[in-house]
C-alpha cells in the first residue's frame, strides 16, 4: 500500500508522514530527501545554481521511482503537483491525502525557516497566498482525501488520516 501526502510547504507532510509510517509499520520516504541525496547538495543551493526547471525534472524522476518501490508512506515536495505527469502518477499508484492549511497558518509555522527556497522573498505571506491560489486546485485534483490541518496537533492528524483510510477500506480497522 502506497500512502502519499501532498500539500503546501509547511503543511506537515514530513512530520505527519514520519509518524503515520511508524504507526502503520511502513517505511517512510520523502521525495525532497531523495532528491538531495541525488543532487549532492541542498535543494536551496540547487535552485539557486540550476533553476527551478532543472529541479522539477529531477523531482519527476524521483517521484516516478518512489511510487514503484513498494508499500510506504511518501511525503512529496510542495510543488510535486505542478507537473501533470506527477499528478497522474501519484493518483494512479497511491492513496493520496492532501494536508490542507491556510497560508496564514503556514506563515506562522515557517516564518523563521530559511531552507524553503520559494519563501526567501520580501513578503513570504503574500508568496504563500499566491502558492495557495495556484496549487490548492492541483492538490484537490490529485488527492483522494482532504484533511484540514489548521488546529489539530500532529498526532491528532495522524489519527485523522488513519481513520479516513479505515473508512475508505484502505486500512484494516484497528481492534
Ligand atoms: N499540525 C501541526 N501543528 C503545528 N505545527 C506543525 C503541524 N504540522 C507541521 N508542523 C510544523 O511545521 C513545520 C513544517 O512541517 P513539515 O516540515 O512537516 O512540512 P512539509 O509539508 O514537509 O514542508 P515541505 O513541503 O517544505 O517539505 C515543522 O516545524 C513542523 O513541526
Ligand atoms: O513548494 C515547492 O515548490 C517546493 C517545496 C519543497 O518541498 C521542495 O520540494 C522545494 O523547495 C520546492
Ligand atoms: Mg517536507
Amino acid at each position: 500500500m502506497l500512502i502519499v501526502l501532498v500539500g503546501l510547504p509547511g503543511s506537515g507532510k514530513s512530520t505527519v508522514g514520519r509518524q503515520l509510517a511508524r504507526r502503520l509499520g511502513l517505511p517512510f520516504r520523502d521525495s525532497d530527501h531523495d532528491i538531495e541525496a541525488r543532487i549532492g547538495c541542498s535543494i536551496r543551493e540547487f535552485f539557486e545554481r540550476e533553476g527551478e526547471a532543472a529541479f522539477r525534472d529531477i523531482e519527476q524522476e524521483v517521484i516516478r521511482e518512489l511510487t514503484q518501490v513498494g508499500p510506504c508512506v511518501l511525503a512529496t515536495g510542495g510543488g510535486a503537483v505542478l507537473r501533470p505527469a506527477n499528478r497522474e502518477q501519484l493518483r494512479r499508484t497511491g492513496c493520496v491525502v492532501y494536508l490542507r492549511s491556510a497560508p496564514e497558518e503556514l506563515f506562522r509555522r515557517l516564518r523563521h525557516d530559511s531552507q524553503r527556497p520559494l519563501l526567501q522573498v520580501a513578503d513570504p505571506l503574500q508568496r504563500l497566498r499566491a502558492l495557495y491560489e495556484e496549487r490548492d486546485p492541483l492538490y484537490r485534483e490529485t488527492c483522494h482525501y482532504v484533511i484540514e490541518t489548521g488546529r489539530p496537533s500532529v498526532s491528532t492528524l495522524v489519527n485523522m488520516v488513519m481513520m479516513q483510510l479505515e473508512l475508505a477500506g484502505v486500512l484494516q480497522p484497528r481492534p
